[in-house]
């Protein structure tokens, strides 16, 4: 054990296993979730690190992978869903499996949208993997639901659809597993009695279920990516391909071509939403991936001087620290809104199933804006942890630029960020409804005061000294009053009105600020459901740093929208020069403890796949024993020499 990491212990000042079970949601779920984690010492998982692997012998080494996971669940006896979504994350690594839109999209897509007869068809069939199957909804040109061009044309005479991409454009592009799969769920505008009725689900065989040739279907992978090596992003041309019309999820044209309206038309969007909602707590996991990476690698190297003493740890620069704990924040607050986001997405869904859609618009408004905010605040701060080990983070034995690679699209799929930040809809339908007397419940409900609490510019001057920076109700208080910029939104749609502007253009020449009020509203989510959660922790010490880390989270925040906040008149100059000072004080409050707040993440080393963030701290000899590893070093003098140098 490296000595610098052992002392960083010694210092924590809270017990950091009841930490992590807080973060585990009790100690019964940290016992499970480590026993778990043993199967990563059963050998059939052994393998080559995918670094020193080609895309076809990743692809290779993951469909291996996947297929053991498969067989090893039911030797294991793992079968409740958590506890297969935790195996699959411990198992998975830092790397997606090319059965992964199987079990996110296809099989949710199932459970979810199959009516009784079809359950009992294809449920057997897809949770044996006799069926494998993906999620084909973008296409070439579109991802625009509306704009999507794939057909499904109903033919009573036969009682099929027929299936058909007419243009380039309309080709299926991206779905995962081209290759892997063969049944897709493909999305198509339906057409019945020579009418439009928009985008609908259907099961298609794409692959012969013995042979896994392709049926008269045009499929395959769309070639290497930024990362994702292991999936098979794939494409698919539909040409004239007929499927029975049992094959429609959720039935909703009868024998003779009538078409029976569902009870909401977004109920065939529900996977997205879905998958929306768990990206918030992958953000979370990322987060605290990279974290512990950097931190405890800044723990052990050594760099420059401060005093004329020996080299300092890199973690007692106040730069690095500014860089780093802040995110070390983040990612406390992104774990507790992830259990937030799960919590909520299964209550509303468990409602929808019994009929009850009146929250659908609030799932979908809340999903779409903390998806977008909690990837993209990840995928900059997974960049910030690199950046921050220096030359060592470059390395992909670091594990950081895979852990970037692999999560950046997280940005892009599900819906684009900026797109998913524009679902700002529902926030200016709410404050237009608060303004107009009606008391909104649940999250929205701070927009019912707004009308007594005008979040306007105020002369300098005339500024109230309303926070006090050092208390966390009333930063959360700002927050609120800051994510009323959604009044500013609204306010520039009605101005574009009044310009007789068409309510689209309207909205386009808002849309800067109906991202700025989305991010906003994030915000205050993000900082008061971190505060909330202060006030379940029981034990003193957790009690105390984590205060600390959600202090930071905040005050970080507003210095990064100063603006916002002064603008607003919620705080005065002379409150917002006293900000970096108080930052600057938590920093002190948070390094002795920094170690032990990324250890109580509990990642395994094999989980984390990180040379610079083994838990024992010993760096240096294991980045030169993985440097001897490579490829290259597999002859002394390298076929090249004799073939292009001597
Ligand atoms: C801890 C976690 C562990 C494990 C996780 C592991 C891995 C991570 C998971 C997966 C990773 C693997 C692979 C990635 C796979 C990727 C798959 C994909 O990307 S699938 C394709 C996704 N595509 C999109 O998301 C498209 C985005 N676009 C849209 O959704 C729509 O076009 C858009 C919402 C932008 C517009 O909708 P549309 O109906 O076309 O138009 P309109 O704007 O008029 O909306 C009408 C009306 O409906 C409301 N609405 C829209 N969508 C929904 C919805 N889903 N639910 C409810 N309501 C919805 C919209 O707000 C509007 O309302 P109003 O009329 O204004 O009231
Ligand atoms: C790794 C990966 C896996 C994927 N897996 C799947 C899958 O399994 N199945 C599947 O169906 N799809 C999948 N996709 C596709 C994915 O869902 C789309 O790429 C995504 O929805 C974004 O759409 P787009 O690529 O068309 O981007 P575009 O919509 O073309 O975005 C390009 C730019 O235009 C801007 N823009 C677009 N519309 C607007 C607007 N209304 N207002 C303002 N700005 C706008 C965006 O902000 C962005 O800056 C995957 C994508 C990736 C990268």
């Amino acid at each position: 054990m490296n000595p610098d990491i052992v002392k960083e212990r010694q210092n924590a000042s809270f017990d950091v296993q009841k930490l992590t079970y807080i973060l585990d949601g009790g100690p019964e779920k940290t016992k499970r979730r480590r026993e778990i984690s043993l199967v990563l010492n059963d050998p059939d998982f052994d393998e080559e690190d995918p670094n020193f692997l080609s895309r076809s012998e990743r692809y290779e080494q993951a469909v291996r992978k996947s297929a053991q996971m498969i067989l090893k669940l039911r030797e294991y006896g793992i079968s409740d869903p958590a506890e297969i979504n935790c195996y699959k994350s411990v198992v998975r690594g830092n790397f997606h499996e090319s059965l992964g839109l199987h079990y996110v999209m296809f099989l949710p897509t199932l459970y979810s949208q199959c009516d009784q007869e079809q359950s009992k068809k294809w449920l057997p069939l897809a949770t044996s993997f006799e069926v494998l199957g993906t999620y084909a909804q973008t296409e070439l040109g579109h991802t625009h639901l509306r704009g999507l061009e794939t057909t499904a044309t109903f033919d009573p005479t036969t009682q099929e659809f027929v299936l058909n991409s007419p243009t380039v454009t309309s080709i299926k592009w991206w779905p995962g597993a081209g290759k892997t799969s063969n049944h897709a769920v493909v999305l198509a505008q339906l057409y019945t009695r020579g009418k439009c009725h928009g985008l609908h689900a259907f099961i298609v065989q794409l692959r012969h279920m013995d042979t896994h040739e392709p049926l008269p279907i045009l499929v395959g992978d769309i070639g290497p990516k930024f990362g994702f090596s292991e999936v098979d992003n794939g494409f698919l041309k539909l040409d004239h391909v007929r499927i029975p019309r049992e094959n429609m999820l959720m039935k909703h044209v009868e024998p003779d071509g009538r078409y029976v309206k569902p009870a909401s038309a977004k109920l065939t969007y529900g996977t997205m939403v879905f998958i929306r909602s768990l990206l918030v707590g992958l953000s979370a996991l990322v987060m605290a991936k990279s974290c512990t990476i950097a931190i405890r690698y800044s723990a052990v190297r050594h760099q420059s001087e401060i005093r004329s003493e020996p080299e300092p740890q890199i973690l007692d620069y106040q730069t690095q620290q500014y860089k780093l704990f802040p995110l070390l924040a983040t990612a406390y607050a992104f774990s507790f809104v992830g259990q937030y986001m799960t919590e909520t997405y299964y209550r509303i869904s468990g409602d929808i199933n019994q009929g009850d859609l009146s929250e659908l618009p609030e799932l979908h408004a809340v999903s779409a804006g903390l998806k977008a905010f909690t990837t993209w605040t990840t995928n900059t701060g997974i960049e910030v942890c690199r950046m921050s080990c220096g030359g060592h983070g470059y390395s992909r034995s670091s594990a950081l630029p895979d852990l970037y690679a692999e999560f950046t699209p997280t940005c892009t799929y599900e819906g684009e960020n900026t797109v998913m930040m524009l679902q700002t809809a529902y926030l200016v339908k709410s404050y237009r409804q608060a303004k107009a007397g009606e008391q909104l419940r649940g999250i929205m409900s701070y927009l019912n005061d707004m009308e007594q609490r005008h979040v306007r510019a105020h002369p300098a001057s005339a500024r109230p000294a309303l926070v006090d920076i050092n208390d966390l109700s009333d930063l959360v208080e700002s927050y609120k009053l800051r994510a009323a910029l959604v009044e500013s939104a609204a306010k520039s749609i009605q101005q574009e009105l009044q310009k007789r502007r068409s309510h689209e253009d309207a909205w386009n020449n808002s849309a800067i600020d109906l991202v700025k009020a989305s991010d906003a509203h994030c915000h205050y989510m993000v900082v008061k459901l971190f505060t909330d959660k202060l006030s379940e922790i029981g034990d003193p010490d957790i009690n105390l740093v984590l205060t600390t880390l959600a202090q930071l989270y905040a005050l970080h925040g507003i210095a990064l929208n100063s603006g916002d906040f002064l603008q607003a008149g919620l705080l005065t100059v002379p409150q917002m020069q006293q900000i970096p000072v108080r930052i600057k004080e938590l920093l002190c409050l948070i390094r002795p403890n920094a170690v032990a707040l990324v250890d109580a993440f509990d990642f395994p080393d094999k989980v984390l796949s990180s040379v610079l963030g083994r838990y024992d701290g010993n760096v240096y000899e294991n980045l030169f024993e993985w440097a001897r590893r490579s490829p290259l070093n597999a002859t002394e003098v390298h076929e090249s020499f004799h073939k292009y140098l001597k």
